[in-house]
């Protein structure tokens, strides 16, 4: 007779690591916005545009680590993961990611204003951003931690913009590019730690099935992201299109 109810092995912690590496088929590295950008075929105004509204996922990454912190009783990970709070608030000695973000804004020619005015930024986009930190904060530390791990894909991303951009687009002031060149020591450290707490704390072929999903919604949250500017600034699809060249869309609510 067949056996009933046998649950699957868990995979080993290497199998396990490579169907999270394998992930990285589906990063939105392959979005052909992206691809877009790293061919030299983007306009200034799609650059800005993506720009303005990725800007929208650098402020939410602190409240993000925060929402896991809050939820995470483990003094040692917080120790570490406060670290990256700081990486994008900045402190006395540095000034942060986010400032970065808007020194890239203010090199493709968007002003600062403009950027933190959230004119520009898109309801989807601002809805995929807000399922990513609200997940974080209804999920365990754990099941929040581990989604962060779409950055073992992100130094390439970052490399990649660094090696493409210069020569495709002059007219981009080159000090706009630091924010890329400190996410690929920032990402790789991430990554180290994030990995550790996933490869522990996943232990049974559920729950790393469970694991490879909440991969699959970052995943989703990077992809809906780019739809979004490519139907705004590429099809000239921006919401409300057919009614208003207006940017009527709201602010956001939870200020
Ligand atoms: O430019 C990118 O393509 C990209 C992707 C990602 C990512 O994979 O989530 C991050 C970043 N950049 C990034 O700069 C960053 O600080 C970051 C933090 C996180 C996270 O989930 O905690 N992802 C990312």
């Amino acid at each position: 007779m067949k056996p009933t109810n046998v649950k699957s092995l868990p995979m080993s912690l290497d199998e396990f690591e490579a169907a999270l590496r394998s992930k990285g088929q589906y990063y939105h590295i392959h979005h052909p916005y992206h691809q877009a950008m790293y061919s030299g075929r983007s306009t200034p105004e799609q650059i800005r545009g993506w720009v303005a509204n990725r800007f929208y996922y650098q402020i939410n990454i602190p409240l993000k680590d925060a929402a896991i912190m809050a939820n995470c009783p483990d003094r040692e990970v917080r120790r570490h993961w406060v670290q990256r709070i700081i990486d994008h608030d900045g402190d006395d000695q540095a000034e942060g990611g986010i400032e970065a973000w808007l020194r890239l804004g203010e090199a493709v020619g968007l002003t600062r204003e403009e950027i933190l005015s959230e004119e520009h930024v898109l309801p989807g986009v601002r809805f995929a951003v807000d399922a990513y930190v609200n997940f974080a904060r209804r999920a365990s530390w754990q099941e929040a931690a581990s989604s962060s791990l779409t950055e073992l894909f992100a130094p390439h991303i970052h490399q990649s913009r660094l090696d493409a951009w210069p020569q495709h687009y002059p007219w981009i002031e080159p000090q706009g590019y630091e924010y890329f060149r400190k996410r690929l020591t920032e990402a790789r450290r991430d990554v180290e730690h994030g990995l550790r707490i996933t490869l522990a704390h996943y232990q049974t072929r559920e729950a790393q099935e469970r694991m490879l999903e909440i991969l699959q919604f970052k995943l989703d949250v990077l992809w809906s992201m780019l739809d979004a500017m490519s139907m705004a600034y590429e099809l000239d699809r921006a919401p409300y299109h057919t009614v208003t060249q207006e940017r009527v869309y709201h602010r956001g609510l939870f200020k």
